[in-house]
């Protein structure tokens, strides 16, 4: 096993696998839009059987979560057809499947971490069609592994610590959410994860084990308010921006899509069955914010 498809291109955890799958002997096939559209499924067709692969990672998603709640259909496309197809081209090759998913699956009333086997409740069309997506996936292809993850954060792309460091060069004074609880998770330890869980693979053969769903999310947990303020105190080291962080309740915070209050994932299945453990997202946001100031 070598030549790993990687959609979604150009996106967070896409970006982080085309380093982190040739440091494990992986060969990384990136493809995207247009190329690679679900909205287009002739192309994802096409780009399968040109580049044969022998294992796919599916990052591509929408992950806009409040224009999601505008448009379910377009979400449903891109969240469950997508991975619906991908199942069924991976099932025709007999090839593992990987597929991301969210602890936006979770309502987030449990107050304790969740393990996998506790039921989902997605509170908003994103978490709904991601849920979809995993269905999909798991019907369509006997070796899938749904990888739950969170918050996911990097150098590139559209995330919270790139959005905190640029409205906080614009304002003194910021208000954030300080009553939702999960773990932001950096998306070049998530992929090191993921690349790890492929060399174990190749390593065993496909395992029935493998089959199912985990949390990959990193170590430790905090609120949204608790993460602004690492980042902010992170970034001065480089010179960033500081403004002040108020924390607030979700309620001063008005969007149009419902968060989990507290989507903690408990993350020993994932150690237990690939021996994987990522590294805790302070330790994740150290090496982004290094990324983000090469030599400062
Ligand atoms: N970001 C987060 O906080 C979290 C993400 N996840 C999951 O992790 C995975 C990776 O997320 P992340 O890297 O952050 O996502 P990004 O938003 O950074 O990237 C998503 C990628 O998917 C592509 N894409 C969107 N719609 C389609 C479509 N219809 N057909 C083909 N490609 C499409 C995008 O292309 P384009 O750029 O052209 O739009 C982009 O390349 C996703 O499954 C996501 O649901 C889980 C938890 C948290
Ligand atoms: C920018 C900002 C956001 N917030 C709040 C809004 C929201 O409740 C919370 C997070 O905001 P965002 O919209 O950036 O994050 P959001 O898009 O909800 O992030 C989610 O994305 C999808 C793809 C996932 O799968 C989830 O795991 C999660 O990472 O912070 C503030 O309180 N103050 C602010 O200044």
């Amino acid at each position: 096993m070598r030549r790993i498809l990687v959609t979604g291109q150009g996106g967070q955890l896409a970006t982080g696998l085309a380093e982190s799958l040739p440091a494990q002997g992986f060969e990384a096939l990136l493809v995207g839009q247009p190329d690679f559209e679900f909205d287009k499924p002739a192309t994802v067709i096409t780009a399968f059987a040109a580049l044969k692969p022998e294992a796919v990672v599916n990052c591509a998603a929408w992950t806009a979560v409040d224009a999601a709640e505008d448009d379910e259909a377009g979400a449903f496309r891109a969240n469950a057809l997508g991975p619906a197809l991908l199942a069924k081209l991976c099932a025709e090759a007999g090839i593992p499947l990987i597929q991301i998913s969210t602890d936006y699956v979770y309502d987030g009333l449990k107050g304790a971490p969740y393990l996998e086997s506790d039921l989902t409740n997605p509170l908003g069309a994103y978490g709904r069609t991601k849920l979809a997506g995993e269905w999909a996936a798991l019907a369509g292809n006997p070796m899938t592994s749904i990888l739950r993850t969170a918050w996911v954060f990097s150098p590139v792309g559209k995330n919270f610590v790139r959005t905190m460091l640029a409205v906080g060069a614009t304002r003194p004074e910021l208000r954030v959410v300080a009553d939702q609880h999960g773990h932001p998770t950096a998306a070049p330890d998530l992929a090191d994860a993921i690349a790890a869980i492929l060399a174990r693979i190749r390593e065993t053969g496909w395992q029935p084990a493998y089959r199912g769903v985990f949390h990959a999310r990193a170590e430790q947990s905090t609120h949204w308010h608790g993460f602004a303020e690492a980042i902010f105190a992170g970034a001065a080291r480089f010179g960033g921006p500081q403004p002040r962080v108020l924390p607030i309740a979700t309620h001063e915070y008005p969007v149009k899509a419902v968060r989990p209050a507290d989507g903690r994932m408990d993350g020993t299945k994932l150690t237990e069955t690939f021996g994987v453990t990522l590294p805790s997202w302070q330790a994740g946001l150290e090496r982004v914010l290094k990324a983000l100031h090469p030599g400062g």
